[in-house]
């Protein structure tokens, strides 16, 4: 009870990640995606249950999607032209609107730890390239080998898109993408995390939506939290995810807010891709006009994980 004699609302936490909207997952990678986002989803919930914050939560359940190969951030981030990896990443919390963000860094295990650093060591919001670097330096991350980030498959990746490569359309990545969170802590705050490789064979020095405060993320205690996956230029064009929660303010459902502005940027751009949302109410939502999606959500106890459409499975959860 609080000194106005009204309940205060009760705090129900909750993480939510997704492992990137793809078109196309093979069966036998399946598996170990699905082992991935709930290995994420679980570490993130951890760190709720354990009193961390939801900027805490999002920021554990992300670096574990970069610690994992399978998926296209950190250490599973597809190439660029030159066969490089430049990663983005950003991070925000919904208590004050505070945000990091980093684009096209390199030699780093976790954007998203950079992200969050710069987030709350610096006066500002975002750091690209070289600057980042040495903003790196500086707070004492360890430089990984160039080559450490990079796996076969995705060099083999590159070398395919690159002999079958016609004139690029708005389509959603072929493969894996994008890692992302969403979370509501007991205290009632909310926060995203979404950290990335990008598109395979993209220019060098090509900035995607991911790192974007308002394509890639939102966060806003009065409203919710998103983080977005799919077509980084479509997603851009529409600021997805700020647009989405605009929908929230103006009274639909996460749901329906969801579905209105992916339909949109399917209709105006052709564009596809996913989003994942959570409201202080402890409300969480999935939703993706991709073939498929790799998500799980941890909430009271269970774990909640899909791929492909009406492919849901809820399990109790045992905590790390
Ligand atoms: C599914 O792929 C992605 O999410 C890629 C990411 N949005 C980008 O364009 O950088």
């Amino acid at each position: 009870m609080n000194p106005c004699g009204v309940n205060p609302v009760a705090v129900n936490p909750v993480v939510v990640v997704h492992g990137g909207g793809a078109s196309h997952i093979a069966k036998d990678r399946k598996e170990m995606v699905r082992q991935g986002v709930l290995r994420a989803a679980t570490a993130g919930y951890s760190v709720l249950k354990a009193g961390g914050s939801a900027v805490d939560a999002v920021e554990s359940a992300v670096a574990v999607l970069e610690d994992d190969p399978e998926f296209n951030a950190g250490c599973g981030s597809v190439l660029n032209v030159n066969g490089e990896v430049e990663m983005d990443a950003s991070i925000m919390s919904g208590k004050d609107l505070s945000s990091g963000a980093v684009s096209a860094v390199r030699c780093i295990a976790n954007p998203i730890k950079l992200a969050r650093l710069v987030m709350e060591k610096t006066p500002h919001c975002f750091l690209t390239d070289r600057g980042a670097a040495e903003f790196a330096a500086a707070m004492g991350v360890r430089e990984v080998p160039r080559e450490q980030l990079v796996t076969e498959r995705n060099r083999r990746r590159l070398e395919k898109e690159k002999h079958c490569k016609s004139a690029p359309k708005p389509e959603p990545q072929k493969h894996l993408g994008t890692v992302g969170a969403v979370a509501l802590d007991s205290k009632g705050d909310v926060a995203y995390a979404t950290s990335t490789g990008g598109i395979v064979n993209k220019m060098v020095g090509r900035v995607g939506d991911s790192p974007c405060i308002g394509s890639g993320g939102y966060a806003d205690n009065d409203i919710g939290a998103i983080s977005t996956t799919g077509h980084g230029e479509s997603i851009l064009k529409v600021n997805l995810a700020r647009l989405t929660l605009f929908h929230v303010e103006q009274g639909k459902t996460l749901e329906e807010a969801a579905e209105v502005s992916l339909g949109y940027m399917k209709s105006k751009l052709k564009g596809l891709g996913g989003v994942i949302l959570v409201n202080k109410a402890g409300d969480w939502t999935v939703k993706w006009t991709s073939e498929s999606m790799p998500w799980a959500a941890a909430q009271a106890g269970k774990l909640h994980c899909g791929i492909d459409l009406n492919t849901t499975s809820i399990t109790d959860l045992d905590l790390l």
